[in-house]
């Protein structure tokens, strides 16, 4: 467990049921007496002294502000982690009864309302006999740029107890909040889905932004091959259960999906289904808005455990071959900068500069990420700090990818999702128009062993266009879309014969021609 603790021993004084005006004008004449003596000691007593002063002034501070404070930060680190123990003192807190706190946040959480403690707000904790207060504070950098995004300011809980607690809460008072906050937290977890910032501010490179991850897609409404499903199934639930395993063998706790298949075919869906049965938060790359390997390095470093990363469309992403060039650099500027040649001096320098610009700016809008930076982003050295993580990359045209970006050990399990099969059909009536048999189901069957249609086609089929749709009109929009897919098939192959036929003339012509010659 992540749990980031700063103790902190304030040398201030309490302040709590007294009044404030009055007492911080006597600390303030008190304060810059104890200063001009404390310098004038510093100046001229011995060293003796001087120690012995300051443990007296150490024993005072204690006397006026016998407290402890412990700060959990949101996030930690450079890298913007997210601090599990912050989340579970939220959770741990949002349990409690809020009638304490005069200012509260209102967030719908799976359509319930929750009230969280706002900011400034205390919440008064009774645990074996001793009180703890825990507030919600938060830092605001003194910055003068505006940003949309509020993630410079740090927020934090701060604990506060009594000194004379310190063993029993750091022992045990904060195991007790940590554990229950993560009990509640897995009952009731809202998970996120994240992306990379694409802000033009540089401070947001490298950082992750999140909504509320709310996808309905699960197992049961992805159409696709009974037993392949199974089979991802069973590997799921294997890699979830894995830790010891993972441990023994000595590899870090990831697993590699590529999945591959025509557009509309599921493959988005199925990374959201996969989420959603293993209750995990994704990571969504959006790998053209990484500028560098370092500021991937950076995005992985900020993931937490339990997360499913998806970089879609792979082969759109970045050039996997290394050989990374824009349009500049492959000479298309090259060409008109020849075809300036005839103009005169001036403007030729001109035009010189301008393609540079085109240059440059196209060199900044590329990302400069290359596949050796993502081999390492997937197994890597650092790869391992995040924990139990699956990757997942999709893509329309796997013969494109590097083979050592998707061999074994990589990409583990290779998932083809392709064209709708009649289980799939089945599957898409039930969910669609649950109905689980039907007179037309043998057309359509015998017409999807004719032609290929994909699983977003036939589900857009079964959709009702007016409320209240009956089953066969449904059922007969599809067959018709069967019928037109079948005859465009046919068509596409009779042109492409006659084409390969006008050919095979042409070579027939000519062999007859050199047969001719010869003789
Ligand atoms: N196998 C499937 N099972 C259930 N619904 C599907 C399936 N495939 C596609 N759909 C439906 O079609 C829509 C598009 O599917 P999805 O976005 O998952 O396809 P995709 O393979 O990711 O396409 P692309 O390659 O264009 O990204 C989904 O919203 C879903 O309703
Ligand atoms: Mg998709």
């Amino acid at each position: 467990m992540l749990c980031y603790i700063h103790i902190q021993t304030q040398q201030s004084f309490n302040t709590k049921n007294t009044n404030m005006g009055e007492i911080w004008g006597v600390i303030g004449s008190k304060l810059a007496s104890i200063l001009f003596m404390w310098a004038m000691v510093q100046r001229y007593c011995p060293h003796q002294i001087h120690a012995l002063i300051e443990k007296f002034s150490q024993k005072l501070a204690n006397f006026f502000y016998p407290y402890v404070e412990v700060k959990f930060f949101e996030y930690i680190g450079d890298y913007y982690r997210t601090n599990e123990a912050f989340t579970f003192i939220e959770y741990y807190l949002q349990s409690k009864p809020t009638n304490q706190a005069k200012k509260l946040r209102g967030e719908s959480l799976r359509k319930s309302l929750v009230l969280k403690m706002d900011e400034s707000q205390e919440f008064h904790d009774e645990f074996e006999g001793i009180n703890v207060v825990w507030s919600l504070r938060k830092i605001v950098p003194n910055t003068k740029s505006v940003s949309f995004y509020p993630a410079d300011e740090k927020r934090y809980y701060l604990l506060t107890f009594h000194r004379g607690n310190r063993d029993l809460v750091s022992e045990t008072y904060l195991n007790h909040v940590l554990e229950q906050g993560k009990d509640i937290g897995l009952s009731k977890r809202q998970r996120k889905l994240y992306t990379n910032c694409t802000s033009g501010d540089s401070d947001m490179r490298g950082k992750w932004s999140h909504v509320i991850f709310d996808h309905p897609s699960s197992f049961e409404t992805i159409a696709m091959d009974g037993k392949k499903k199974k089979e991802i199934v069973d590997d799921l639930v294997t890699f979830s259960k894995g830790k010891d395993y993972y441990a023994r063998i000595g590899k870090p706790w990831k697993r590699g999906y590529l999945l591959y298949g025509p557009p509309g075919t599921g493959k988005s869906s199925l990374v959201a289904a996969i989420a959603n049965f293993l209750k995990y938060d994704i990571y969504d790359i959006e790998l053209t808005n990484v500028k560098t390997n370092a500021e991937l390095r950076k995005l992985l470093i900020g993931i937490t455990s339990k997360s499913v990363v998806v970089i879609e469309d792979i082969d759109c992403s970045v050039d996997l071959t290394g050989q990374r060039k824009t349009d500049s650099e492959n000479g298309n500027e090259k060409d008109e900068g020849n075809d300036e040649n005839e103009k005169d001096d001036k403007s030729k320098v001109v035009a010189a500069s301008m393609i540079q610009l085109k240059a440059e700016a196209n060199r900044n809008k590329t990302s400069q990420v290359t596949l050796s930076g993502l081999l390492n982003f997937i197994d890597g050295i650092w790869s391992a700090s995040t924990g139990e993580r699956l990757i997942i990359f999709t893509t329309n045209y796997v013969e494109k990818l590097d083979k050592a970006l998707i061999r074994r050990g990589r990409m583990d399990m290779h998932i083809e999702l392709s064209y709708c099969c009649f289980d799939g059909f089945k599957m898409l009536a039930m969910n669609y128009m649950s109905v689980e048999t039907h007179p037309l189901f043998d057309t359509v069957r015998g017409l999807l062993e004719e032609t290929n249609i994909t699983p977003a086609d036939v589900a857009e089929n079964l959709m009702p266009k007016v409320a209240n749709e009956d089953v066969e009109t449904s059922l007969e929009r599809l067959i018709r879309a069967l019928r037109s897919s079948m005859e465009e098939a046919k068509k596409k192959a009779e042109k492409t014969e006659e084409s390969t036929g006008g050919l095979e003339d042409n070579k027939t012509l000519l062999q007859e021609e050199i047969d001719n010659g010869k003789s």
